[in-house]
């Protein structure tokens, strides 16, 4: 059998080390000035990869990507190039991570490091009951930090499936000497299934959809016929059979029946009785927000809160909302916002609404971001507003490369471009000009502290690499692996400084071509895009706004089709001043009756018991 190697790309398109030839050549071929190099082990891949970062500022982040390595794999001889057939198993050495590219030899790293914001009390409430293993649902209106806790749920479980890996190295030796017995392994416990409802909120979260997670497809079919499907494959059946928890964000788009399905194939594959057959699970959302997509009117929508299984699989006690909302001030925005989220809304308040239609004056050269119902509106507005500039326009094509799929298929660039299209929103073609408004793209918590997803700015110049660090104009925090002597000339932006802004950030940023992957339910990549991470921002469609937060905002509610659809769109502004709202009317103020006779009891009673809790705090017990 030849000896397995590992593929470390120092310069390439994604830099990081790698179990196989292919993907190491998928860095590398083509790829200008690619420096790689083949190693036994490892580690010595990782340390020779590591001592080409030592020439980068010191505080960009960075992580290395390490092959699925539950995975048979072939091997190949980086410089021969002659690949043989051997199926290799190799040991398992590292949780996959996402990768963040580093620049290299370049000196166009960011310039502060990357923040998330301490978690509140009730946040670290949550994380902590999680930790113990229990299953869990918590919800909490718009801007309550739902995403932050998830991030800080994701990091604790790698962290610890990290840590007992080298426990359990330390173990295997120990027993292999006779030492010990073989100790029962703690790492399974803590290796996660990182997944949500629709694919872009899942490559928001770094993990895949549900459905191909779980491998069903649509989920259409019965459930039993689909526990056979997922038997009949080993790859999925395993990953049923030895993750510890699941995580499902976004919930509230999943339907009960689908919810049901999934906890079947659970118990049935665990072969165990317990809900999930024992898988922790770990569910966020709100119900408020947009509900699951239906073919039939909404009156046929059903909540996973409605599926058979949902008591057992989430007990009360296991259900919480966040109370405190972070990313609204001013207390009457935020009363406002909650009586909305239930679909109420009083006639002061819809007072104040209308009172919003009024333009908002900008600086010279600041605009809101627009937000849409419909597709089609979005698409027009952003079209026309562009062929209203009259400076050349510049057309940046996507690079997408195809991964394979968690089966170990390789896809197509046509279904790699498709996944993409799907599942991202970096456009597979960009046209900008000077003067046109974007906003950056860039997945959280990828950022400087000040420029983050959702950040908006205006086009002002493009430029080369090396002819922005000329004028001291840097690339935005994440670029990677681009020479200075790259001669695309790149997009400057001139972003508006930030409310939030945390760090310094110059004004001016060059935003050359970064990487988004899709995900397979294994957490390699399905599809890469290698694009400028901007999109024009004069309209956008409230589906793709869910989740982001916006300094300037006009929202237009003329074509509002769906519960829930106001409340996101509103929601997703920070204050009343840069709000403006065109065709504001009550009755486009909607939520779903069967969510809010659900959601009361259980409101209810957290009110009470904070009351409660409130109340001992401060009673004088002497
Ligand atoms: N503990 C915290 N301390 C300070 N700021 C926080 C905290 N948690 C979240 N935030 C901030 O609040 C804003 C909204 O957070 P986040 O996007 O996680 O909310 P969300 O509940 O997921 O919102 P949505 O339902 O609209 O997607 C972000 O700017 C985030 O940085």
């Amino acid at each position: 059998m030849p000896k397995a190697k590992w593929y470390a790309v120092r310069v390439g398109r994604r830099p990081g080390v790698y179990a196989t030839w292919e993907e190491a050549a998928r860095q590398v071929n083509g790829y200008p000035g690619a420096v790689h190099k083949s190693f036994p082990h490892p580690k010595a891949a990782e340390g020779w990869y590591r001592a080409g970062l030592r020439q980068r500022p010191a505080n960009t982040s960075s992580s290395v990507r390490y092959n699925d390595p539950e995975q048979s794999i072939k091997t190949e001889d980086l410089n021969g190039g002659i690949p043989s057939t051997n199926h290799v198993k190799r040991p398992y050495t590292h949780p996959t991570s996402m990768v963040t590219g580093p620049a290299v030899n370049t000196d166009i790293g960011p310039s502060s490091s990357a923040s998330e914001p301490d978690l509140s009390s009730q946040q670290e409430e949550i994380l902590k009951r999680i930790l113990k293993g229990e299953n869990y649902f918590f919800t909490g209106s718009a801007g309550t930090g739902k995403s932050v806790l998830l991030r800080a749920i994701i990091k604790a479980f790698r962290q610890r499936e990290e840590d007992e890996r080298i426990l359990e190295e330390d173990r295997w030796r120990r027993y292999l000497s006779g030492e010990v017995n073989n100790e029962r392994s703690e790492v399974q416990r803590w290796k996660l299934g990182v997944t949500a409802s629709t694919g872009m909120a899942g490559v928001n979260i770094g993990g895949s959809t549900v459905h191909s997670w779980a491998g069903i497809g649509l989920g259409e079919l019965p459930a039993e016929k689909l526990y056979q499907n997922v038997l009949r494959n080993k790859i999925t059946a395993k990953r049923w059979k030895t993750t510890g928890a699941l995580i499902i964000d976004e919930v509230s788009m999943i339907g009960a029946k689908l919810f049901d399905k999934l906890e079947y194939i659970g118990r049935k594959i665990r072969k165990s009785t317990e809900p999930f057959g024992g898988l922790q699970i770990i569910l966020s959302g709100d119900f408020y927000q947009l509900p699951p997509v239906t073919k039939g009117s909404s009156s046929t929508t059903s909540f996973a809160f409605e599926a058979e299984s949902w008591e057992r699989v989430i007990p009360k006690d296991n259900m919480s909302a966040l109370t405190r909302v972070f990313r609204q001030k001013e207390d009457a925005f935020v009363r406002i916002l909650e009586s909305m989220r239930r679909g109420v809304i009083a006639s002061k308040d819809i007072d104040v609404l209308k009172g919003l239609e009024r333009t908002v004056e900008y600086p010279k050269g600041v605009e809101p971001v627009g937000l849409y119902p419909q597709k089609a509106e979005v698409a027009a507005i952003n079209a026309d507003r562009l062929k209203a500039l009259d400076s050349p326009s510049q057309v940046f094509m996507a690079f997408d490369v195809p991964g394979i799929t968690s089966q170990g298929y390789a896809l197509d660039t046509a279904r790699a471009t498709h996944s993409l299209n799907r599942n991202t929103i970096w456009p597979q073609e960009l046209e900008l000009k000077i003067g046109a408004l974007v906003m950056l793209v860039i997945l959280t918590p990828n950022q400087d502290g000040v420029l983050v997803n959702g950040s908006t700015g205006t086009v002002v110049d493009f430029m080369t690499i090396a002819e922005a660090l000329a004028v001291n104009i840097r690339p935005v925090s994440g670029s990677f692996g681009l020479s200075p002597d790259t001669k695309v000339r790149w997009p400057v932006v001139e972003f508006i400084p930030s409310k939030f802004a945390s760090g310094n950030i110059a004004k001016r940023v060059l935003v050359p071509q970064m990487t988004v992957d899709v995900l397979n339910a294994s957490g390699r990549p399905e599809a890469t895009r290698h694009q400028i991470p901007l999109i024009l921002a004069w309209a956008l469609t409230i589906h793709k706004s869910q989740g982001q937060t916006l300094e300037r905002v006009k929202i237009d509610l003329n074509n509002i089709f769906v519960e829930g659809q106001t409340y996101v769109a509103i929601s997703r502004a920070v204050s009343l001043d840069t709000l403006q709202i065109l065709n504001f009317s009550a009755h486009k103020v909607m939520a779903h009756s069967r969510v809010i006779e659900w959601a009361r009891p259980f409101e209810q009673e957290q009110k009470d018991e904070e009351e409660w809790d409130e109340l001992m705090a401060t009673a004088d017990l002497t």
